[in-house]
């Protein structure tokens, strides 16, 4: 009788072991609500591929398990939270944790300041800031102004019944934007341009398709021959520089690389981060800036009638942007609205508490920044476009934290959010003022939410000149 009592509890113990082994979700804390892993290699990557992105899986999760919820990116247990309370809690932590950005190591290297943490974290983000600061962007407008120049040049030679690609348009400015202001990079040769482009979406999207699931030899290969000729043009682009360096003393982003990292491949992999963190966001809120003008005619004249009022006939620039309040509202609205950029994330090396639960250390906790943006309690009809939510009298009604589109933790927030603020208005600014855009009827625009939103597919306008 004592041997078979005996043999009950070994055998007991030893399912209750191996069931703690074989499924971690048994073993993580249990006072946060939410997903048990569907399968313990995977997690719940499989339920995230289901719901056809991180922001889509979020918006259902946070719909049923509240503010703060728990799940799995493969063995991986994560946080995630979704209020501007829980975000004031985590308002100081400034590391961000590599598993959930280190699929995209391949594309900028271990060493970017992505995934720079610490104190190497917050030194290379206070030299790197400079080149980013308020005082910096004033001397940006002229090289925005020539570029955003060029295309209003190239739509003045359109028909109205022309159909234009929003996208490739706001894509070329945006990344000729950052080349010229950041790099020192004229690039006139628009083949070149479309060919960057080009190159960057193989990788990016590559990249963004690797959260759910592994690339086949072709893709695999595809990345390889694009982000080789992508790091050779950066490469290139940085040894001109070095050689050719003005000496007007004057010092932009890739002069502070050169200067002040020694270390090659991180100036590399640096570059490789100013240049796409900084051109396809910026690419992507003027593209949804534009869309949402063109099928909101009333916004887009009450835009033009504030431009005429406060401008005439000169240009936006540092002097003047601040009295143009509306164009703020539409940029803010369309940020919400398009959810440009939907999460962020952090850990701590030690164990915390937030909204009142456990966090033990080292847990990956995301900020559904995109999930809170399009929360209907803050925001009613969420889905509705509509500038008015951002004049001053609404926004002091609402708590800060609950837009925060740039990010919001522990003095990491993106350090670009000036320079694409100035560059969209600059280029919103020039290209209403001489055209009207309008939709071509009959597309159904699609978001495709990954680390940056953009439409599924091209969205296509046509213009009337003013
Ligand atoms: C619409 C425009 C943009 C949006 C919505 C956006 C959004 C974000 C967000 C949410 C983060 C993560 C912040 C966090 O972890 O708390 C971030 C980081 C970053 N952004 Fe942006 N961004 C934009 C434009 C830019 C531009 C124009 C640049 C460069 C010129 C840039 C460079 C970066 C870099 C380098 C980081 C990583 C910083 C670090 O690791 O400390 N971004 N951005």
């Amino acid at each position: 009788m004592l041997e078979y009592a005996i043999f009950v509890v070994t055998f007991v113990l030893a399912l209750l072991i191996a069931f703690i082994y074989f499924y971690p979700g048994s073993i993580k804390p249990p006072s946060i609500p939410g997903l048990q892993p569907t399968t313990k290699k995977d997690g719940n990557l499989t339920d995230i591929s289901r719901a056809g992105s991180l922001h889509e899986f979020l918006i259902d999760l946070h719909k049923t398990f509240g503010n703060i919820v728990s799940f799995w990116m493969g063995q991986k247990f994560v946080v995630s939270t979704a209020s501007p309370e829980l975000f004031k809690e985590h308002q100081g932590v400034f590391d961000r944790p590599p598993e959930l950005f280190n699929f995209f190591e391949p594309l900028d290297g271990p060493k970017c300041i992505q995934y720079a943490n610490g104190s190497d974290g917050r030194n290379r983000r206070a030299i790197y800031d400079k080149a980013l600061s308020h005082d910096a962007i004033r001397k940006y407008y002229q090289s925005f102004q020539e570029v955003a120049d060029e295309i209003a040049n190239k739509w003045l030679t359109l028909t109205n019944e022309e159909h234009v690609p929003l996208g490739m348009y706001m894509s070329d400015f945006a990344l000729k934007a950052v080349l010229i202001t950041l790099f020192g990079k004229n690039i006139k040769d628009d083949k070149n341009i479309s060919e960057f482009r080009r190159k960057y979406y193989i990788c990016w999207t590559e990249m963004e398709k690797r959260l759910v699931e592994s690339p086949d030899s072709t893709r695999e290969k595809d990345f390889e021959d694009a982000l080789n000729s992508l790091k050779k043009q950066i490469i290139k682009m940085m040894t001109d520089r070095e050689k050719n360096r003005p000496n007007n003393g004057e010092e932009i982003l890739i002069d502070i690389i050169l200067e002040k990292i020694e270390d090659e491949e991180m100036q590399l992999s640096d570059s490789i981060t100013f240049i796409t963190g900084g051109f396809d966001t910026t690419a992507n809120l003027l593209t949804w800036a534009f869309y949402f003008l063109a099928s909101h005619q009333d916004v887009q004249q009450k835009l033009y009638e504030e431009i005429q009022s406060v401008l005439g006939k000169e240009d936006v620039d540092h002097t003047n942007i601040g009295e143009l309040v509306y164009l703020r509202q539409v940029q803010d609205e369309t940020l919400r609205c398009a959810v440009v950029a939907p999460w962020a994330a952090r850990f701590q090396d030690c164990d915390a508490q937030l909204g009142g639960h456990n966090i033990p250390k080292n847990t990956p906790v995301i900020h559904a920044l995109g999930v809170v943006l399009q929360d209907e309690k803050i925001w009613p009809l969420p889905n509705k476009f509509d500038p008015d939510r951002f004049s001053p009298e609404n926004t002091r009604k609402r708590p800060a934290l609950a837009f925060s589109p740039f990010g919001f933790a522990g003095k990491r927030i993106c350090p670009g959010y000036r320079f694409s603020y100035a560059e969209a208005s600059v280029c919103m600014v020039t290209l209403l003022k001489k055209f009207k855009v309008h939709m071509v009827e009959g597309q159904k625009v699609i978001p495709l939410y990954g680390l940056v939103t953009r439409p599924a597919d091209e969205i296509w306008i046509t213009i009337s000149k003013r």
